[in-house]
């Protein structure tokens, strides 16, 4: 379980980025962050990972705290974070190096690696590119080999901090079944995002505003409390149709009066 408690933090002081915010994540929730650009949501993450420390309030994983140095390495082997532009993340010149990379680092006994990196790949259907060079590969294949060398490390939860956004469409689709594939097998997942349409999957929302939590609930409630474009976020293609539809609905019983007063027309049709 994740628990922040009245966490504060900033990277210079007397400018909050995140302003008391207190929020649980149980195991296995699949979480989508969300906001306005420069919010405090990757901030947020990096809090969750230990990649900064709260400066009030603390930041708990399970019985571990991200403010002492000897549990932060536990936690950040728990929690593996993928990030916007997969690019920042590669060190090594192969797939296999880059997956294996991480394993040594934790200590891996040496005969489990290849084993963790086969299955890291299969489960990203990236194990035929073992041999290929990182920076060759398409952006999603890049995500992919991301996630695998996440995934060889067996992390308890996965932040994707804006990790769909420099994808096409379909990119998107398949990072976005992948997350769902690690929800299924109990891996927490905490999806950071501004397409609203992905957000819809999620099981729960939580939006943040300058630094403060405004909404923690379901998708639905969420689009339905709160008024999505004060917070320059859209709504779900879904759920506009959804909306106009119901707006529409005489059409169903009487279309022609729909029609009419769409147009304003008075003449009998
Ligand atoms: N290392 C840093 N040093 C100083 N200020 C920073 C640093 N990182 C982020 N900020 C500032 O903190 C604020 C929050 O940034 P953060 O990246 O957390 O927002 P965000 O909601 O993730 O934004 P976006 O949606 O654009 O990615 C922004 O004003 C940003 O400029």
């Amino acid at each position: 379980m994740l628990r922040l408690d009245h966490v504060h933090f900033y990277y210079k002081k007397g400018q909050p980025i995140i302003d008391d915010i207190s929020v649980t994540i149980s195991q296995g929730e699949f979480v989508a962050i969300v906001g306005a650009n420069g919010c405090g949501k990757s901030t947020l993450a990096k809090l969750i990972d230990g990649l900064v420390l709260p400066k009030q309030g603390a930041v708990h994983w399970n019985e571990w705290d991200t403010s002492k140095p000897n549990e932060l390495s536990a936690i950040r082997q728990q929690i593996g974070y993928i990030f916007q532009n997969p690019e920042d993340q590669f060190i090594t010149t192969t797939v296999r190096d880059e997956v294996l990379f991480g394993l040594e680092n934790i200590a891996v006994p040496r005969a489990d690696m290849e084993h963790r990196v086969q299955e890291a790949l299969q489960a990203v259907q990236m194990e035929s590119y073992l041999d290929a060079q990182p920076h060759q590969l398409s952006g999603g294949q890049k995500q992919r080999v991301a996630i695998a060398a996440i995934l060889a490390m067996r992390p308890q939860m996965i932040i994707f901090d804006e990790a769909t956004s420099m994808l096409d469409p379909q990119g998107r689709k398949q990072i976005l079944a992948i997350m769902h594939q690690l929800h299924q097998q109990g891996i927490t997942i905490i999806h950071i995002t501004h397409h609203m349409d992905e957000v819809l999957t999620a099981q729960r929302v939580v939006l943040i505003d300058q630094g403060r939590l405004i909404f923690d609930g379901a998708p639905i409630s969420f689009f339905d409390e709160i008024p999505v474009a004060d917070y320059q976020l859209q709504l779900p293609f879904a759920v506009h149709v959804h909306r106009q539809l119901q707006l529409t609905t005489p059409v169903a019983t009487d279309w022609k009066e729909a029609i009419r007063r769409q147009w304003s027309i008075n003449s009998n049709m």
